[in-house]
């Protein structure tokens, strides 16, 4: 464990580590070494040599008076070393997280992450401040106290000796036992936390469904689940701690009777044996106090290990120099992928999308329609197959490159808490104003900037909450656009917008995908019938690809779909398509 935190710390910070782990021996050597004193001057004060338990009463007060000096360093030590630990950790693992593939954020990770972030932290870094100092107290100090026994009487000293195997393996039998229903415990604790964010986030969904009962009986039952895990831990860890306590004090008492026996025997070297009953006292102390700390002990020992093993997840592999890219033509070639090993939800899929282009890709729920724009993105990496921009693979793009060549347009419009300008700036953060102004007045986030109090400078709110969804779209567009990379992918909102929204996306959309290659998951029927080339995915293949008219010739699943969304939306086939389309309806 000492080793696993100097690890975590890293080889920048082993030199305080190592100052700290020092000063906490020193202190322990020099407390067991005080208690030790004390055999030498209550021997002489019960034989009556006052002068001599004088002179060992100083030395005594010396040591006391150092050891004093000791802990307050190791305190101070320990303090600075837990927010080292703490701040450490932060940066770590922000370092990390944005190596990983954004792939591995999936399920409950992400819970797991807040939960690690947050009390973990704080697990690992009470370790310096409050939990080494009893625990090696009980090794130290208890071995000093041995070491003072053995040079006053070794047949006692023996006897405490050999009490320590003994103690150690009940302590590990108890620590084991108490450990088993640890992970359980544990994996409640994040599914609560989960279902807990859950619940909050669902509010407007369920009260709309008249359902909160429903999404509340999830939150009950992963809270009844946790403190069932808790209660097995207590079931499970007080025996262990009866254990811990009842062999401290059976080993105390058999070492008093040892020591008694000894007494009672050498009658010349009572008082000496006299003062050992009384250093015995202090060898079980530090023992028995660790006990009480396993607990706490695990929990931090198992939020290092969950630590260790995320730090030690291979982040997504990225070149260390530019690839060369030649244009912004995008081929996808023969490229497979699926989330889960044996369950390919894109299979064989091909397609040439010259620059400046727009291909539109459509297709059933579940067909993999955001997972190819994912894979385009490389937020996840192909298993067979490849992508390249400009005749280069996309895996050979450092993240630089990447981002500047790719903007992606999500559904899932996220924003940070910060002002809209903030929010829009996060793209290209040396933009001017001026530039930062034109990308707001292309997707026309310059209309709801004026309408606001504070204008650019208005507050968004966490994940843009004080603003509609498609404004919030707009303002991702407005980025994409302060950005100005090349290549597009764009998942268009399915839901459905007001009609002064509408048109402002659909200009904003038109700036955006003006001269660039794009991407774009069509739900519009505008969007679809101007694309230059449209893909259609069924199962995760491509059972289609064509322009507008020529896919409509065919009679296939796109003239099917076509039809179908011209139903739902009151169009008829045939009067104005395709342009009706270019009128901007849909
Ligand atoms: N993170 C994920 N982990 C595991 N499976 C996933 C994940 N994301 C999507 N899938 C699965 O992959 C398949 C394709 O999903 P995808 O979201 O790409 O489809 P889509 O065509 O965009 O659907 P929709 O139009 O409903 O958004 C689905 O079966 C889906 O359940």
């Amino acid at each position: 464990m000492i080793r696993q935190l100097g690890r975590v710390l890293g080889a920048e910070h082993r030199g305080d580590y190592l100052r700290y782990l020092a000063a906490l021996v020193v202190y322990n050597v020099l407390q067991g070494a005080a208690y030790v004193l004390l055999v030498p001057v209550l021997r002489d004060l019960l034989r009556g040599d006052t002068g001599a338990a004088a002179r060992w009463l100083a030395i005594l007060a010396a040591v006391v008076v150092v050891s004093w000096f000791a802990s307050y360093v190791h305190q101070q030590l320990g303090f600075r070393l837990g927010h080292l630990l703490a701040r450490t950790l932060h940066h770590r693992l922000g370092d990390h997280l944005a190596d990983l593939p954004i792939g591995w954020f999936s399920g409950d990770r992400v819970g797991a992450i807040g939960q690690l972030t947050s009390k973990g932290v704080v697990d690992i870094m009470g370790l310096p401040a409050h939990m080494f100092q009893p625990l090696v107290s009980a090794a130290v100090t208890s071995l000093t106290v041995v070491v003072g026994i053995l040079v006053v009487d070794w047949r006692l000293g023996l006897g405490a000796l050999a009490a320590i195997p003994l103690v150690y393996a009940v302590f590990s039998w108890a620590a084991r036992r108490a450990a088993s229903v640890d992970d359980q415990l544990h994996a409640t604790g994040v599914e609560a936390a989960d279902r807990a964010v859950e619940f909050a986030r669902l509010q407007p969904v369920l009260r709309g469904a008249g359902r909160a009962a429903d999404g509340y009986a999830q939150l009950a039952g992963a809270l009844r689940e946790q403190h069932a895990a808790g209660r097995r831990q207590l079931r499970r860890s007080l025996p262990a701690l009866g254990a811990n306590a009842l062999t401290v004090q059976l080993v105390f008492t058999a070492l008093i009777l040892l020591g008694t026996a000894l007494a009672l025997r050498d009658g010349g070297r009572t008082a000496e044996l006299v003062a050992l009953l009384v250093l015995l006292a202090r060898f079980a102390e530090p023992l028995a106090a660790s006990a009480e700390y396993g607990a706490a002990l695990r929990t931090a020992r198992a939020s290092l290990t969950r630590i260790d093993e995320v730090l030690a997840t291979a982040p997504r592999p990225e070149p260390e120099r530019p690839a060369d890219v030649g244009g912004h033509r995008v081929d996808v070639d023969d490229v497979s992928f699926g989330y889960d090993p044996g369950r390919p939800v894109l299979a064989g899929i091909s397609l040439t999308a010259e620059a400046g282009t727009t291909t539109a890709i459509v297709g059933s729920s579940g067909a993999g329609k955001t997972t190819l724009l994912s894979l385009l993105a490389r937020f996840v990496d192909v298993d067979a197959g490849a992508i390249r921009v400009g005749g280069a693979d996309l895996r050979a793009l450092t993240a630089e490159q990447r981002g500047a060549l790719v903007a992606p347009v999500f559904q899932d419009v996220y924003l940070f808490e910060g002002s809209i300008a903030d929010n829009i700036r996060l793209a290209r953060p040396d933009a001017t104003d001026a530039e930062l102004r034109e990308a707001g007045r292309l997707a026309r986030v310059d209309e709801i900037v004026d309408r606001l109090p504070d204008g650019w400078e208005t507050q968004v709110g966490e994940g843009g909450a004080s603003l509609s969804g498609g404004e919030r779209q707009r303002v991702s567009i407005a980025r994409a656009l302060l950005k100005d990379a090349p290549i597009v992918l764009l998942d268009e909102a399915t839901a459905a917008v007001d009609p002064e929204n509408e048109a402002a996306i659909t200009s904003a959309l038109a700036a955006l995908t003006l001269a660039r290659t794009v991407f774009v998951v069509a739900h519009r029927l505008t969007t679809v019938a101007h694309a230059d080339q449209i893909l259609v995915l069924d199962g995760g293949r491509v059972a289609e690809r064509g322009t507008h008219s020529e896919l409509l010739a065919s009679g296939g699943r796109y003239a099917a779909f076509w039809r179908q969304r011209q139903r739902a939306q009151g169009w008829h086939l045939g009067t104005r398509v395709p342009a009706g389309a270019a009128t901007g309806g849909d």
